[in-house]
């Protein structure tokens, strides 16, 4: 699963890659289009349910898991046209399962706006009317082959041309397609074409330094108007998390308690970013190690089974499962199993997020 940072150009995106990834790799500088190539990379998800495991097992390591994130170009107004960067990089939001918009929440005359004015709900609109307008043109494009195709009678090319229609009906109005409810045959017809407003999205306030916690003007309009949208919005100041990356402890914590933060805002985002792929976690913890692994929100033990490895669905039999307030309550997992708290689930067994599992698999 992957995020793509998308936003306007200048607005602050490869600075919060940079100290997402804590690699110097995606150029951040103060001019627009400064980003060409998409820069892909791995942030930790911190979860602080692996550490409370760690009181009661000892592991020899831990290990949380990550999102893929991508760093993409800046998206002005016309990209569906061919503007700025154009279709080149619409295309690398199309691969992405989620878009992280970064959003200029903060006033610098130094750094160029490329419309001339800080206005963060207008840039908002502004990127998704190009995702939507691109959209329709993907759908334009798509309808004469389907509708041929269903012409000489293949029944699938039929639900996916109700299937473009819906879409197209749905963008007529000028609402994204994140909102349109399909039925699943439809759905399965047009995964493959990456419609850009049907991703889920997280707005990334990039406020300023006065205003870390995203009480001021700026960062309230976007929350106002994701309420909206039905989306979640974080504040951070992408400049500040960028130089807290690149210290080293004690400084680090130093600088956050000066500022009045009681951990870096990446974390916050990181976790945010993971939720809004549609992913939870479960927990697999023995004396090796004590591990978190991502799973889609609704997935069957089987297939969270899968997620370590494709013996493990394909075996399945059953799993055992307890959770972290058991731990803390009876202390070791033979005292769960004692106390008849250490659960057995078949395969239709729907994952909890939390879970801390043991898989029993024959292949
Ligand atoms: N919260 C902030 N407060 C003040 N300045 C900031 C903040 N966040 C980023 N900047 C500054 O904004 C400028 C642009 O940042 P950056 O290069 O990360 O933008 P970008 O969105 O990746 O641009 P492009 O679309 O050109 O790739 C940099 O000079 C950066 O230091
Ligand atoms: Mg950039």
């Amino acid at each position: 699963m992957e995020a793509g940072i998308v936003g306007l150009p200048n607005v602050g995106k490869s600075t919060l890659f940079n100290a997402l990834t804590s690699t110097q790799g995606a150029q951040a500088a103060n001019y627009p289009f400064c980003t060409i190539e998409p820069n892909e990379g791995i942030v930790t998800v911190p979860d602080e349910r692996l550490r409370r495991i760690t009181n009661f097992i000892k592991p020899q390591k831990v290990i949380p898991t990550y999102l893929k994130l991508v760093d993409i170009a800046g998206i002005v107004k016309g990209a569906s046209e061919g503007q700025g960067l154009g279709n080149k990089f619409l295309s690398h939001i199309r691969q992405v399962d989620a878009i992280l918009q970064v959003v200029r929440c903060f006033e610098d005359d130094d750094v160029i706006h490329v419309a001339g004015k800080v206005d963060p709900v207008s840039d908002v609109e502004t990127i998704e009317t190009e995702l939507m307008l691109a959209d329709m043109q993907t759908l334009e494009n798509a309808l004469p082959k389907a509708e041929r195709s269903a012409k000489s009678g293949d029944k699938e090319a039929k639900v996916r041309v109700a299937a473009i229609q819906r879409c197209q009906a749905h963008l007529a109005q000028d609402q994204p397609l994140r909102k349109l409810e399909m039925p699943p045959a439809e759905a399965k017809e047009i995964a493959s074409y990456g419609l850009m407003s049907a991703k889920p999205i997280l707005y990334i306030a990039n406020v300023d330094e006065s205003d870390l916690h995203g009480t001021g003007e700026l960062a309230s309009a976007v929350r106002v108007f994701a309420e909206k949208v039905g989306a979640s919005v974080v504040p951070v100041c992408a400049k500040l998390e960028a130089e807290l990356a690149e210290l080293e402890e004690p400084d680090r914590s130093e600088m956050l308690e000066s500022v009045g933060l009681a951990q870096p805002a990446l974390s916050l985002v990181a976790r945010e970013a993971y939720r809004t792929l549609g992913l939870q976690s479960y927990f697999t913890a023995g004396e090796k190690e004590v591990r978190a692994w991502p799973v889609p929100i609704g997935a069957t033990a089987p297939q969270a089974a899968g997620v370590i490895h494709s013996d493990f669905e394909r075996g399945f039999i059953r799993c055992e499962v307890y959770s972290l307030s058991d731990l803390e309550e009876f202390k070791s997992e033979k005292d769960i199993r004692q106390a008849g708290k250490l659960r057995t689930e078949g395969k239709t067994y729907v994952m909890q997020d939390g879970d801390i599992c043991h898989f029993l698999f024959n292949v």
